[in-house]
């Protein structure tokens, strides 16, 4: 059995669909889990849905919400050719499962709401990709994830409830392989036991592969990527990157804090905890090498790995009488810093003040700066970038370094990093 995953970038028209299905076809006669996410930039779309019905401009999210169907509807038709299919009764009952949604009063949480919305996405992907996939012969099961990942109520971050989940996977997954070869799934969602719609967090839908890796002991995991494989630093911000052929899950579980946007950091774990290979593959090419992630990879191999956080803040925090920022006082900033799930992304403290970066959320800064406020003096600087290099030489850092003011500057011997105004 293989896990496989397409993100949204290899949903993203027809003819990447298209492609998606000929990848596939090259695996006859595999047992394949198929994890999919929504179609490039519908997340986003979802997310402008949710934030427009909880600010009761309810005619606004109605329209995204139309054009989302046409689109959907559109690459469907383009993809079978037909209107004429059980398909477009299936995505109908979506959105206006989606439309009850926004019929109601929010007395709810936002949250709540984003996730009865934002799920959207995956469920039609999914039902697109799986109903074109048997037209052409690709014969597969689609499944609702929500009847097997089953999760506490963190909306927006929910956990998955492991031995609950494991026992569906077992019980109501397994089972499905023995009349099918491809089960097709939507990632980055699950339900509670209110069966109420949960999301994993953005990006989550790596997770959910390697979850369902974990659970059904796969000899691998892939995730189809529009780059050649993992590389030193986002192609899309550097020139020159290099491929990376194999890399440790270690390495990668780095990479991933200190901010590569290219594998969820939740992802590896379950992979690591059963041995599970992680590899990075291109969809554009499948022949090219792509990436191995496992246990262990010799680090002399590594070339210096690089890490750009654009969109940071930093907050200096001290004392309102100037006293000592001693162990008591860190521990009330952490407490607020927990309370509010902001994360700090570089940290340093001086005898009467603690600085800190964090990624700029808008949602999140404003009650954060207040609630600081009540017992600290604040003062913050936004529009900054967090550079980190592991394994760095000082010719490459002083080559990316040059001309911006370094505000912060942290290093060890393996990592380095610098919060700079550009
Ligand atoms: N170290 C890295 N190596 C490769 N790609 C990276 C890296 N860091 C960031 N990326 C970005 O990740 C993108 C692919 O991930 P993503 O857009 O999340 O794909 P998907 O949503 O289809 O899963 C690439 O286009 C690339 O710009
Ligand atoms: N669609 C969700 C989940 C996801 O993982 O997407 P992608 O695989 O395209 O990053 C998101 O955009 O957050």
């Amino acid at each position: 059995m293989k896990v496989f995953k397409f993100g949204g970038a290899s949903l993203e028209s027809v003819e990447r669909i298209r492609q998606v299905a000929q990848i596939v076809q090259s695996f006859p006669d595999e047992k394949l889990l198929i994890v999919i996410s929504a179609m490039a930039k519908t997340t986003n779309e979802l997310e402008k849905v949710a934030q427009n019905f909880f600010l009761r401009k309810r005619e606004i999210a109605a329209q995204l919400l139309f054009n989302i169907e046409q689109q959907h509807v559109n690459v469907a038709e383009a993809l079978l050719g037909t209107k004429d299919h059980p398909l477009f009764i299936q995505l109908q009952q979506f959105f206006t499962e989606a439309e009850w949604t926004l019929g109601e009063k929010p007395l709810r949480t936002y949250d709540y709401y984003y996730d009865q919305l934002v799920g959207l996405g995956e469920l039609l992907s999914t039902s697109i990709v799986s109903a074109f996939f048997n037209s052409i012969g690709i014969h597969n099961t689609w499944l609702d994830v929500r009847d097997i990942f089953r999760t506490d109520d963190n909306f927006r971050d929910a956990n998955i409830d492991w031995p609950y989940t494991q026992r569906q996977v077992t019980e109501k997954v397994v089972p499905l392989f023995n009349s099918t070869n491809i089960v097709i799934a939507q990632g980055f969602i699950g339900s509670t036991d209110q069966n109420e719609s949960v999301t994993l967090g953005r990006e989550g839908s790596d997770y959910s592969a390697a979850v369902f890796a974990n659970m059904l002991d796969a000899e691998s995991q892939t995730i189809w990527k529009d780059v050649e494989g993992l590389k030193n630093a986002d192609p899309k911000l550097f020139p020159n990157t290099v491929n990376i052929p194999e890399i440790s899950y270690g390495e990668v579980i780095e990479m991933a804090y200190y901010g590569a946007q290219v594998i969820h950091p939740k992802t590896i774990k379950p992979l690591q905890n059963k041995q599970i290979p992680l590899l990075v593959k291109c969809f554009l090419d499948k022949n090219l090498p792509g990436t191995v992630i496992k246990e262990t990879v010799d680090v002399k191999q590594l070339p210096p790995i690089i890490v750009l956080k654009k969109n940071q803040v930093l907050l200096n925090i001290t004392s309102k009488d100037y006293s000592f920022i001693t162990e008591d006082k860190i521990s009330d900033i952490y407490e607020i810093f927990h309370g509010l799930k902001v994360k700090i992304n570089l940290m340093q403290n001086g005898a009467i003040n603690f600085s800190c970066c964090i990624d700029n959320n808008p949602e999140k800064i404003e009650l954060l700066i207040k609630t600081l406020h009540e017992q600290f003096k604040i003062v913050y600087n936004e529009g900054l970038e967090l550079l980190t290099v592991r394994y760095y030489q000082t010719g490459l850092l002083e080559e990316l370094s040059d001309g911006h003011t370094i505000l912060l500057e942290q290093r060890s011997p393996a990592t380095i990093q610098r919060l700079w105004k550009r």
